[in-house]
Parts: C-alpha cells; sequence; structure tokens
C-alpha cells in the first residue's frame, strides 16, 4: 500500500479535517496550518537542530541516542536519532548508514517506520524518524503474560510485518535482519519495521553476505549459499513463532547446534500451538526458498484471517 504523494493546499483542508471529532477541528487545522505554511512544505530545505526541540531520551542505541523531539514551527513530534561521526567512522558503519538512509527515506508504508529527513553538522548526524512511542516490541513480548503474545496479537503482528515485507519486496528491497528487537510498536497497537541497516537492494545479483541474527538465520545463509528475498519469508516464520512461544525455534547453547538445528529443520511446535498457528509457521519454515509461502497469501492465510476477525 502506498501513500498518497501530492502536495496538499489550503484548498484541501475541507477534505483533511473530514470525520476529524468535533472536539479536535480547532487542533488539528491549525497543525494542518502550521505545516503547510512551513517554507520546509513543497519545497527543498535545509533542515537543522535548531529546527528542533530536543526532549526526553527515548533509547540507545549502538551508536547514538533517540530523543522525543519536536518541529518548533508544527509542533510535530518525531524521534530524532543522534549519532557521533567519530564513533560511527571508529565502527566502519558510515556507509551502511548511507545505505540505511537511502533505503530507509524512500520507503514509505504504513508499518515501516518512516525516516522524514536527515542532516548532518561538524560532529554529528541526525535522522528524524517517525515516532514509535511503545518503543521495542521486544519489550512488549518479554512483558506478556508467560513471556508471549496471544493469537490474536500474534496474527495481528504477523499480518502487519507481512504488508511491510511485501512492500519492501515489490520495492527490490530485502530487510534481511527481522526480530523482535526492530519492530517498534506506536501508540495505537500498530507495528513499524525499523533498522534497515542489513536491508539490500535486489535489483544487483542475489547476495551471499552472512549477516543478521543468528537464531533468524535461514539454511541458505547458514551454508553461505545464494539467497534471495524469500529469506525475509523464513525470518517471518521465526518471529511468528517467537511471538506465540516466547524465543525463536532454533535458539541453542551453541552456534554449532543452532547452526544443525536450522540445517535438520528441527521445529519443536509446543501442545499449546493451534493446528492454524502451526500450518502457516510450516509454510515459511520450508528449506528450498521457492517453496515457502508468498507474503500476499500470509495475508490471506486462514489462521490469520480468523484471529484477526477478517
Ligand atoms: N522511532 C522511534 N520511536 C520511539 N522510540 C525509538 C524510536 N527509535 C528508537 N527508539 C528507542 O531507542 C532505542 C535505541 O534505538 P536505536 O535504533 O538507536 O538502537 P538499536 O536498534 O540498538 O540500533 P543499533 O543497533 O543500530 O544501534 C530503541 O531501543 C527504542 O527503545
Amino acid at each position: 500500500m502506498a501513500t498518497i504523494e501530492r502536495m496538499y493546499t489550503m484548498d484541501d483542508l475541507p477534505q483533511l479535517i473530514d470525520g476529524v471529532s468535533s472536539e479536535n477541528v480547532v487542533g488539528v487545522t491549525q497543525y494542518i496550518v502550521n505545516m503547510m505554511s512551513h517554507p520546509a512544505y513543497g519545497s527543498s530545505y535545509q533542515w537543522t537542530k535548531d529546527d528542533f526541540e530536543l526532549g526526553c531520551a527515548l533509547g540507545r542505541g549502538k551508536f547514538g541516542r533517540v530523543y522525543l523531539a519536536r518541529e518548533k514551527h508544527s509542533k510535530f513530534m518525531v524521534a530524532m536519532k543522534v549519532m557521533f561521526k567519530s564513533e560511527l567512522t571508529k565502527g566502519r558503519v558510515e556507509k551502511q548508514l548511507l545505505r540505511e538512509i537511502e533505503i530507509q527515506s524512500r520507503l514509505k508504508h504504513p508499518h515501516i517506520l518512516r525516516l522524514y529527513t536527515w542532516f548532518h553538522d561538524e560532529r554529528r548526524i541526525y535522522l528524524a524518524l517517525e515516532l514509535a512511542s511503545q518503543g521495542e516490541l521486544y519489550k512488549h513480548l518479554k512483558a506478556a503474560p508467560n513471556g508471549r503474545f496471544n493469537e490474536q496479537r500474534s496474527a495481528k503482528y504477523t499480518y502487519q510485518v507481512a504488508d511491510a515485507l511485501n512492500y519492501c519486496h515489490a520495492n527490490n528491497v530485502i530487510h534481511r535482519d527481522l526480530k523482535p528487537e526492530n519492530i517498534l510498536l506506536t501508540d495505537d497497537d500498530n507495528v513499524k519495521l525499523a533498522d534497515f541497516g542489513w536491508s539490500a537492494h535486489t535489483n544487483s545479483n542475489r547476495r551471499k553476505t552472512m549477516c543478521g541474527t543468528l537464531d533468524y538465520l535461514p539454511p541458505e545463509m547458514v551454508d553461505g549459499k545464494i539467497y534471495d528475498d524469500s529469506v525475509d519469508q523464513w525470518c517471518l516464520g521465526i518471529l511468528c513463532y517467537e511471538f506465540l512461544v516466547g524465543y525463536p525455534p532454533f535458539e541453542s547453547e551453541t552456534t554449532e547446534a543452532t547452526y544443525d538445528k536450522i540445517r535438520r529443520l528441527e521445529v519443536d511446535y509446543p501442545r499449546f500451538m493451534t493446528s492454524g498457528a502451526k500450518d502457516l509457521i510450516s509454510r515459511l519454515l520450508k528449506k528450498p526458498s521457492s517453496s515457502r509461502i508468498t507474503l500476499v497469501d500470509v495475508m490471506k492465510h486462514y489462521w490469520i484471517k480468523e484471529n484477526m476477525g477478517k
């Protein structure tokens, strides 16, 4: 699903506020007018840190911190990721970051975290990201009863991630690093796929690079073989399993034991898992990548539909 690309004008105001509740009409109208009257609206604009007020820290990553921030003119809230150039250079991740920025800034989908803009000063790089106030999905999984989501929540999130990945693949992007730590949650309980640091374009050759989290590695990557965008379907199967069970299926004490389980496709489905969930996961965790269920079929799968009330 794509977002509307055209620029709105003040003439569109009635359409934009159509359906807004009466107590919010004044606030929303003011908000839209502020946005449209900003010099950045509809033209190129060089954003700087002076355009934003930084608030509390939302979290800390390997290369910087993320702050709640507000654009001064429109009062639009964002998550501002601030990274030090010296640390990026030391970690040799400048190229990876530039690729992440290039990919994430052109992906516009309701379940992909938007990168609104980015800029830099002498010492730092700033990424103005869509705000996902509930933070990492991982944290919510750990806090859920028995450390796992119920079927309704699992099906909803699996559907939304499948929708996001399907959009990525249609735009020649493979995510390659799916896991609950790389998915954020909004206040209205919707997921946003984030962290495109390991993502790749598919339009070049199929690649053999080894990356991503061990527990989520598909067999073709364990064996260093060529792979394509169906690695994301495998990872979606692992993710759906982790939602329902609380840990990934091939988790082991050692790297070798994990690799071994992946190669032998040794999945233990707990008794509490329903046959519908098992059916979907086993269709995703197929060793020959070409036999994995498509993302469109994941969204139409009966277990997803049943649990989303569709
Ligand atoms: N868009 C956002 N909205 C709300 N909170 C966010 C957002 N982005 C990040 N955070 C919070 O900040 C924390 C750190 O994010 P960041 O992306 O820097 O870390 P990370 O995923 O560990 O990245 P990396 O491993 O690439 O350094 C996250 O764990 C999350 O809690």
